[in-house]
């Protein structure tokens, strides 16, 4: 569903990523992690289509999507969360899912033309799946920050991906909104959507990818199962003196 080819990002005299190759399936969840500066933010923007990658290609079930548009890969099927905040604090929190159902993969005039057509039990709905039923008309400024981070998941389902790229959804959260943010990500994998997600927090990863895939200094030292990766030596090199 989600296929990256050879791709290689250079900027400013520098090669962040190299030869990178990566492809998730749909129902399959697959971690990206790696050393800090690695390049994991850098491959999902490619994925995403915020960049274009200098060399290689990318691809969104089985077409070739290397110069296409965030806005065109969002009508495809693919959504994204941020590393950093997209929320509007001012807003509730069904004001924006609504905003987020509103511009799925549409232009602003559109999303503008659709002010008002999205209805109330499709906002319930998507808060639900994030389990944060009755919770539309508390501001998202008031929100923990685990609160956040589920609405944020609940803005990136509002179009329905059938692929979803993660980029450190739960960074700087409780341990107990880890846990709830672990299940609400399974539960969309198990419904058959691609998810590929970058986390630091590496029991989260181990204990819920299908497969691994490890970057270091831009290139893809390793993919594998769990075990797999954790087991590799050139792995264990590169995150020496870290808890694996
Ligand atoms: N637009 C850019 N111009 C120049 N260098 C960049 C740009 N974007 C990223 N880099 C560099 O590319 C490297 C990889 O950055 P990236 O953010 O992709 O790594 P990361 O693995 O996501 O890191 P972290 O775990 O710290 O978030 C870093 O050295 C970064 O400084």
């Amino acid at each position: 569903m989600i296929g990256a080819e050879g791709v290689g990002w250079r900027v400013g005299g520098a090669q962040i990523l190299d030869d990178v190759s990566l492809d998730v399936a749909p129902g399959e969840l697959v971690g990206i992690i790696g050393p800090n500066g690695a390049g994991k933010s850098s491959l999902v923007n490619i994925l995403s289509g915020v960049t274009r990658p200098s060399t290689g290609r990318v691809t969104l079930d089985g077409e070739d999507v290397s110069r296409a548009s965030a806005t065109r890969r969002s009508r495809m099927g693919l959504a994204r969360s941020f590393q950093t905040s997209a929320l509007f604090d001012g807003l509730t929190a069904g004001e924006n899912v609504r905003l987020a159902v509103q511009g799925s993969g549409a232009s602003p005039i559109t999303a503008f033309r659709r002010a008002g057509t999205v209805g109330r039990d499709r906002i319930e709905d998507l808060l639900e799946r994030v389990t944060m039923p009755g919770s539309a008309d508390v501001l998202a400024g008031d929100l923990s920050h685990g609160g956040r981070r589920k609405l944020e998941l609940a803005m990136a389902l509002a179009s329905e991906p059938r692929a979803l790229l993660l980029d450190e959804p739960m960074a700087g959260v409780s341990a107990e909104d880890v846990d709830g943010l672990t299940g609400i990500i399974g539960a969309v994998r198990d419904s058959g959507v691609a998810v590929a997600m970058v986390e630091h927090h590496m029991h989260v990863v181990l204990g819920l990818a299908d497969r691994v895939a490890v970057l270091h200094h831009g290139s893809m030292l390793a993919v594998g199962t769990p075990d797999e990766v954790t087991s590799d030596d050139r792995v264990q090199q590169a995150y020496l003196g870290e808890a694996l």
